[in-house]
Formats: C-alpha cells, sequence, structure tokens
C-alpha cells in the first residue's frame, strides 16, 4: 500500500526532462517550469498569470506527471482543477501523433456548472496546442444524436456526469478502451447526487490500469465508497494549508427573528455596508424569489440561481458574474435543503457527506421519488459546490445551511485563491425558531445547533465566529420601510415572479444557445439582473431619507474592523468606472455622507 503524504513531506520526484538536472529546488520555491511540463502548457499557465503553484499544485502535479492515482483532500479554492488538468493535458500531449484518435481522459463531475467550468479551464491550459487535441462536454442540453456525432471524432477529453457518460458508453456512441486518464472532481459529491449505479457500470467498462485522480474538499464515506473503482492503490494527499493571520475568511455571526433577515439584509446592501461582490445562499426557489423581489422594492439589484433555471442562463450568470457585471446572486442551495429534511446528525469536522448521501438516495440507490416529484428542477445543478465565482467578498448565509459541511462548501465560494473574504450568517435563535421560520426552510437541526458544529468545526481550524457587531437600535429605524416592502413581496407575487423569470430565462437560453459558441462577446445585452415587477411597486422606498441615517455614517450600523473587504485587481472594470466604491472619509459616493443612497445604473 501505498503511504499517506502530507504537506510536510519533501515533494515528489519531478519526472525527468529533456534539460540538464539542476540542483534541487526547495518545496516552497518549485515553479511551474520545474515539473518539466510541456513548454505549450507553460505558455498557458503564464497567460493565467500564474506565478507560482498552489500547495495542491505542488504535490498533486509530480504525482500526476509519474502516473499515479491520486487521491487529493484541499480545501476549497486552493487550485484543485489546475493541479489535475496540467497533468491529463501533458499525458494526452506525450500520445503519439501518429496514433489513431481515441477518448484519452474522461473527466466525470456532478453538475452541469462544473462540466462547464472545467471546460474553460481545459480551454484555457490548453490555449497554445488546441489544434492537438479536442474536448467534448456532454452535459449541455443535446440530444442523443448530436452528442453521438460529437462523440464520433473520439476526442482526446471527454468531460460529463456520470449519467452521462454511462448512457454514451452504453449506446456505444462513448469509447472508454483506450481511456488513459480518469478524473472525479468533487469525488465526495459523486454518489450524493445519485450517481452510484452510473459509476457502477462505468467502472465496468474503464479499462484496468487506467490512471485515477480523485479531488474533493471532503474525505467522506462517499470517497471510500469511490475508491472501490480504483484499480490500484492512490496515493493519498490529505493536505490542510496553514492560514496566515488575518487571512482566508472572516466568519461572522448575527442572532435576528426571521423578519429581521430582511431588515439586515436592506440596511446592508442599500447602505453598501459590504462592499464588493457577494453570494446570499437561501434554502429553497421561493425564497430566493422572495428576496429578490424584496430588494426590487429598494432598486436593489440582483440576479438568481436555482435548478429550475435553464443550464445556459445559469451557466451564463455565473460568467457574467465572474466579469463583474453584477454584484449579488442569490442562489437557492437546494441541495442542502433537500437532502436534510430529515434531519439527520452531521460530521462536526466538516467532513461530512454521508448524511447528503444517505438522504439523498433510495433504497435502490437511486434518487428518492420526492425529487423526480420535481421534474423540472435539474438534479445536476449545483453552486455551491465547486464553482470558482471570482472575487467574492461576502457570501451570506440569509438561511443558515443545516449541516457544518454545507456551510464548508458555500462559504469556500469567498476567499478563493489566496484572497480575503467575510461569510455573514443569519442565525434564528431557537425560541423563534419553532414559531417563525417558514416550514419549507424549517428542519429537525435548529439553526442554533448548527451554529455550535460550525463554530467547533472552525475552531478546530483555529478560526473564530464572531458576532457581527450590528446597532440594532440604528437598524430599527429602518423597519417601518422593511415592512412596507415586505408586504408587497405576497405569496402570489413571489409565485408570478418565478414563472416569469423562469420564461424570460428559457428565451434567454434560446438565445444563448444559438449565439454562445459563434458570438460570445455579443451577449453582453443578454441580462439577468433585471426588476421582475410582479410585486407592487413603491418608488418612494428606492431612496434613503436623512433622518433615517445615523449621524456618525457607517459607524453608527457597524463596527469599523467589519464590512469592506478589499477584492478588486487592478484592471477590473468597475474598479476602472469607479462609480460604486467610496473611500472611507471621503463624501462623495457614500450614502451615509450624501444621504442619497444610489441606485446602480443600468
Ligand atoms: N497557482 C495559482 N496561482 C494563482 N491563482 C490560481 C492558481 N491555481 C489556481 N488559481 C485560481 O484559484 C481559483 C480557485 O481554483 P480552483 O477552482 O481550481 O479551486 P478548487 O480547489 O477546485 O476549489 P473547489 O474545491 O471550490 O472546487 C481559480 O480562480 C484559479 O484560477
Amino acid at each position: 500500500m501505498k503511504r499517506k503524504l502530507d504537506q510536510n513531506d519533501r515533494p515528489a520526484t519531478v519526472p525527468e526532462s529533456d534539460e540538464p538536472s539542476k540542483a534541487p529546488v526547495s518545496e516552497e520555491n518549485i515553479s511551474f517550469a520545474d515539473f518539466g511540463l510541456d513548454p505549450r502548457l507553460l505558455q498557458a499557465v503564464a497567460k493565467q498569470n500564474y506565478e507560482k503553484p498552489t500547495l495542491v499544485q505542488r504535490k498533486a502535479i509530480p504525482l500526476g506527471l509519474a502516473g499515479q492515482d491520486v487521491l487529493c483532500k484541499a480545501k476549497t479554492g486552493s487550485g484543485k482543477t489546475a493541479a489535475y488538468i496540467l497533468p491529463l493535458l501533458a499525458s494526452i500531449l506525450r500520445k503519439q501523433s501518429s496514433s489513431a484518435p481515441s477518448t484519452s481522459a474522461l473527466v466525470l463531475v456532478p453538475t452541469r456548472e462544473l462540466a462547464d467550468q472545467v471546460f474553460k479551464s481545459i480551454e484555457q491550459f490548453s490555449a497554445f496546442c488546441a489544434k492537438d487535441l479536442q474536448t467534448v462536454k456532454l452535459t449541455d442540453k443535446l440530444s442523443d444524436a448530436v452528442q453521438r456525432s460529437l462523440l464520433s471524432n473520439s476526442p482526446d477529453i471527454v468531460i460529463s456526469t456520470p449519467a452521462r457518460a454511462w448512457n454514451n458508453v452504453n449506446s456505444s456512441a462513448l469509447s472508454l478502451e483506450n481511456l488513459k486518464f480518469l478524473v472525479l472532481d468533487e469525488a465526495d459529491l459523486i454518489l450524493s447526487y445519485g450517481y452510484t449505479e452510473d459509476m457502477d457500470n462505468l467502472s465496468r467498462s474503464i479499462p484496468k490500469g487506467v490512471q485515477t485522480v480523485m479531488m474533493s474538499a471532503t474525505l467522506s464515506s462517499e470517497v471510500d465508497a469511490l475508491k472501490s473503482i480504483f484499480y490500484r492503490e492512490p496515493t493519498l494527499l490529505d493536505l490542510e494549508e496553514p492560514e496566515a493571520d488575518g487571512e482566508g475568511i472572516t466568519h461572522y455571526v448575527t442572532k435576528c427573528g426571521e423578519d429581521e433577515k430582511f431588515l439586515m439584509a436592506y440596511v446592508i446592501f442599500k447602505l453598501q455596508l459590504i462592499k464588493g461582490k457577494c453570494i446570499i445562499f437561501v434554502a429553497d426557489i421561493d425564497r430566493s424569489y422572495r428576496l429578490k423581489l424584496f430588494f426590487e422594492q429598494f432598486g436593489i439589484r440582483s440576479c438568481i440561481l436555482n435548478s429550475e433555471l435553464p443550464v445556459n442562463s445559469r451557466i451564463h450568470v455565473v460568467e457574467e458574474f465572474n466579469r463583474n457585471v453584477y454584484d449579488i446572486i442569490i442562489a437557492s442551495d437546494e441541495k442542502s435543503e433537500m437532502l436534510n429534511v430529515d434531519g439527520e446528525d452531521d460530521d462536526e469536522d466538516g467532513e461530512g457527506g454521508k448524511v447528503d448521501a444517505d438522504a439523498e438516495k433510495g433504497a435502490d440507490g437511486k434518487r428518492p421519488s420526492k425529487k423526480r416529484k420535481t421534474a423540472k428542477r435539474d438534479s445536476e445543478y449545483g453552486v455551491s459546490r465547486g464553482i470558482d465565482f471570482k472575487n467574492v467578498a461576502t457570501v451570506i448565509n440569509f438561511d443558515l445551511p443545516t449541516t457544518a459541511s454545507s456551510y464548508t462548501h458555500r462559504i469556500g465560494r469567498t476567499a478563493r485563491a489566496g484572497k480575503n473574504g467575510m461569510a455573514l450568517s443569519f442565525v434564528v435563535p431557537e425560541s423563534l425558531y419553532r414559531k417563525h421560520m417558514p416550514t419549507t426552510v424549517k428542519t429537525a437541526e435548529n439553526d442554533e445547533r448548527v451554529l455550535a458544529k460550525i463554530t467547533r468545526q472552525q475552531k478546530k481550524k483555529g478560526k473564530e465566529v464572531k458576532d457581527y457587531n450590528f446597532n440594532k437600535e440604528q437598524v430599527e429605524a429602518f423597519r417601518y420601510r422593511m415592512n412596507d416592502a415586505l408586504r408587497a413581496v405576497t405569496k402570489v407575487a413571489v409565485r408570478e415572479a418565478r414563472t416569469r423569470e423562469l420564461r424570460q430565462e428559457l428565451l434567454k437560453s434560446e438565445k444563448l444557445k444559438r449565439y454562445f459558441e459563434e458570438n460570445p462577446n455579443e451577449l453582453s445585452h443578454v441580462r439577468h439582473d433585471g426588476e421582475l415587477r410582479t410585486a407592487r411597486s413603491q418608488p418612494h422606498l428606492k431612496h434613503v431619507p436623512e433622518y433615517l441615517l445615523p449621524k456618525e455614517g457607517k459607524k453608527g450600523l457597524t463596527s469599523e474592523e467589519i464590512g469592506f473587504v478589499p477584492m478588486r485587481k487592478k484592471g477590473d472594470r468597475r474598479q476602472k468606472k469607479g462609480k460604486r466604491s467610496f473611500r472611507a472619509g471621503s463624501r462623495k459616493g457614500d450614502p451615509l455622507k450624501t444621504f442619497k443612497a444610489r441606485r446602480k445604473t443600468k
């Protein structure tokens, strides 16, 4: 059995290259060039401005290049994608150009969103050798005939969910006969999405000796189960990166009643207490529309992400968010909602997944009928796992997730690639929980108990979960307006908004489908953060009257050190415009100083 490596081990041997031998390079100073990668790959790495490999890349790339099986656990946002893509591409480029075309690599992912992201990463890393390899992703909404024709040329790399991959293998459209490289990205999630049977089937079609790499942010019993598809014992990389003081994520919670969540969200966004881009997680789809309509009342623009929306729109929303077109995404994290309806206990270390899988699977190992009934939802949807939302300053848990593990993945959307970020969670105390939480959101596990687990989980990582120092008295001044807005957001308005958005997005999705490949730049006019206008409009709410604002400005609402998370890089579109940000102490643009909360221009 191969031994387990940890981060203190010296780097695995860098494979031989034709270059004359150099003095050994120390672990920390290793560069991408030291891996002996194909120059075309190095060019692509340089184009992405990656200066140095991250820890997971330093450990996993040499193993991958040496042909070893790897099972790797590394934290969210640590650069796992490049850690497997680079060895995968290197292995394909080593293939004899004279050999007959065949599919050499299969990348299995749990969601369509992730498939799209992996596809784009492969495109970026193969930018200088694009003519030498072909990549196909099978997760778009394509007919079987189209998928068959895509596969007819035996593309070098296929990216797919296990279900799609198996369908195509089963119909002989995809041959895995010459497979050399298998990747399971977000490995622990693959089983919890109900792909057990597909994985079993696929494992029988995969030839022995295929190099297998599994990547995950958590190690769980699902990963153990998946190990059975390995033909060799993998090298285990269990990497825990030390965070320097003040780096990474700062965790805040604020205890509040159900309606106070809306009050705080209003104050936070209308008065720009939090700067930069933000993802707000809510427990279900209706809640996301409720919050969006609520924000609309105040002229706060936001986009929605949920499993009901067409996949093209979902992908486009993430892309545009990453290009800084939008500031706020409201995402319903339906997996965690559905997976924990029975309130099973979860693992405190955030290494969970078992609960997810057990709750998700029926006795036959398939997804439960509850899910089949909601047929319109895409079972291959997922945003809290694996998606690389860029430069997210804050993750707000408007509804607390039901497990500590789910918390880890949600907050992993911020502080990625060595940046800083903030997580703010609204926690409904036990006394109010039973009484006021909507039944759709309520679970057997109440917020306070989940919070206790999260706190323990973070403590083990040396992190503190702090109180968000909100001056509740000052915030109270805004309650009247909050109530006004919330009254307009009726159940009927939410239902209509949901239907309307779906209709609009289906139309947009058609457009996106037609133009995605040919004219990606022409899509800038397809926005996803328009007003739904199904709630009664109250124009006066869009302005913040002077008398509501505390004399001390922002300080009157939150303590000085929280809220602002500098995230922007040079050359950022919005930063260039310089429209929304204001410096501390400057009156210009600060709604608390000018007493005019400005609406974002369209
Ligand atoms: N060596 C590097 N230097 C700078 N940035 C990097 C490097 N490697 C990766 N990144 C960037 O870090 C971000 C996170 O990378 P990636 O999505 O691969 O993380 P991950 O570990 O797969 O996260 P998750 O577990 O959430 O899927 C990406 O924006 C990526 O471009």
